[in-house]
């Protein structure tokens, strides 16, 4: 899984040329305003279905326009190649079309139509590292159930399903807990529902996370970090999970009441991360958050990358947030990982920092105005 084309239709000021890329690397440099971020958030589009950068679509739409579209050709990796008895597995043709006036998508999947945008994410899984990354440690648990639910998601294949009817649950089950007179009846079906579902997401994320504190620890053997003993990173289901959830939800019948809205629950899951008994975000500085981050996002890109997914890392912005040590760690894990990179600069790199000897199929472009010429 890799992007290998991207074109793009009235995106923000992008040319719309189709553009070739590497499976590997691939460095877009240009000044500020030229459209690298944009060309980062047009690919976001294909894995994610939305922008990395804004929650409108409307932002993304070139000025004066009501409908921009994204399209991509995405290599189905080296597993999907073997599966095919020694044949080569075909390219896959990923579509996104959004009208802003009529507020429709389209998703396309090799010339079909598909309803979810679940079709899309399973074909190219994409992972963001910019500023706003560093908020899975200095933000709430739901930035992290965010973080790892992303792993859930691409390790589970029943996860995207399971998460969406408990979000159904859950609204219906607060709708109930809201109406302002106690229907125990009602709550008591919910809660069953509720709880079933509960179960099976957290077994899901359960599994995930094991395999994620694997390859997280065995990095933190390879890399020296000072602040390895006393981190622990452990998994909050949501409840207490010595205790069946449904009787957890009955003790707090009271307080559910109370807040109208469910307390308990999947939807309360946090991957906790304390140095010395204490939260991260409250005892790590800065840098030390940092390396945190950048050292979660590798060993999520390794979970997949066992499972023979090749993860797409979109590396926005992040030379004024990491310094030379660390992009060159997280560059050089990356490759080994073999995922797909593509990083932004606002100056041309100096050869010597570039990584063309040792990365075969290394590419640069010099992205202005909008439009991308490879060097
Ligand atoms: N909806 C839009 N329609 C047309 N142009 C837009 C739209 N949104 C943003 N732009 C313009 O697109 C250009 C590209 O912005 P982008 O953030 O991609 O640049 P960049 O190269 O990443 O810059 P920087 O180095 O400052 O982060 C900017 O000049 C911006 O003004």
């Amino acid at each position: 899984m890799a992007l290998l084309k991207l074109q793009t239709d009235q995106f923000r000021n992008l040319a719309g040329d189709p553009v070739s890329f590497s499976s590997s690397f691939n460095l877009l440099y240009g000044e500020n305003g030229s459209g690298k971020s944009s060309v980062l958030e047009a690919i976001g589009y294909l894995g994610l279905g939305r922008s990395f950068r804004i929650s409108r679509h409307q932002a993304v739409c070139r000025h004066g326009q009501v409908r921009f579209t994204v399209f991509g050709a995405v290599d189905p990796g080296r597993n999907a190649a073997e599966q095919q008895a020694g044949g080569v597995a075909e390219v896959h043709r990923l579509g996104f079309a959004r009208d802003i006036q009529g507020k429709e998508t389209l998703l396309r999947v090799d010339g079909e139509n598909v309803r979810n945008l679940s079709a899309l994410a399973r074909l190219l899984p994409v992972s963001v590292i910019d500023p706003g990354v560093f908020e899975i440690v200095s933000g709430g648990p739901s930035q992290r159930r965010q973080f790892l639910d992303w792993s859930v998601f691409h390790v589970e294949p029943s996860f995207a399903s399971l998460w969406q009817q408990c979000q159904r649950v859950t609204s219906q089950r607060n709708q109930t807990l809201r109406n302002g007179r106690l229907d125990e009846h009602l709550l008591r079906a919910w809660d069953a529902q509720f709880s079933a579902l509960a179960d099976q997401i957290t077994e899901a994320r359960q599994s995930v996370v094991a395999l994620f504190q694997e390859a997280f620890h065995s990095l933190l053997r390879e890399i020296e970090t000072p602040w390895v003993e006393g981190f622990k990173m452990d998994f909050y289901p949501g409840w207490d999970r010595k205790q069946p959830l449904l009787e957890v939800l009955a003790r707090h019948r009271e307080q559910e009441l109370r807040m109208g809205h469910t307390l308990y629950g999947p939807n309360r899951a946090d991957l906790r991360l304390r140095f010395q008994g204490r939260p991260v975000a409250e005892t790590f500085s800065r840098g030390q958050q940092k390396t945190l981050v950048i050292l979660m996002k590798i060993a999520q890109g390794k979970v997949l990358a066992d499972l023979g997914k090749q993860v797409t890392f979109l590396l926005d912005d992040i030379n004024a947030e990491l310094d030379a040590e660390h992009r060159a760690m997280l560059a050089q894990k990356l490759y080994e990982l073999r995922c797909q990179v593509f990083v932004t600069s606002i100056e041309r790199p100096q050869p010597e920092l570039l990584w063309r000897e040792t990365i075969p199929d290394f590419r640069m472009f010099h992205v202005e105005h909008g439009r991308l010429t490879e060097e």
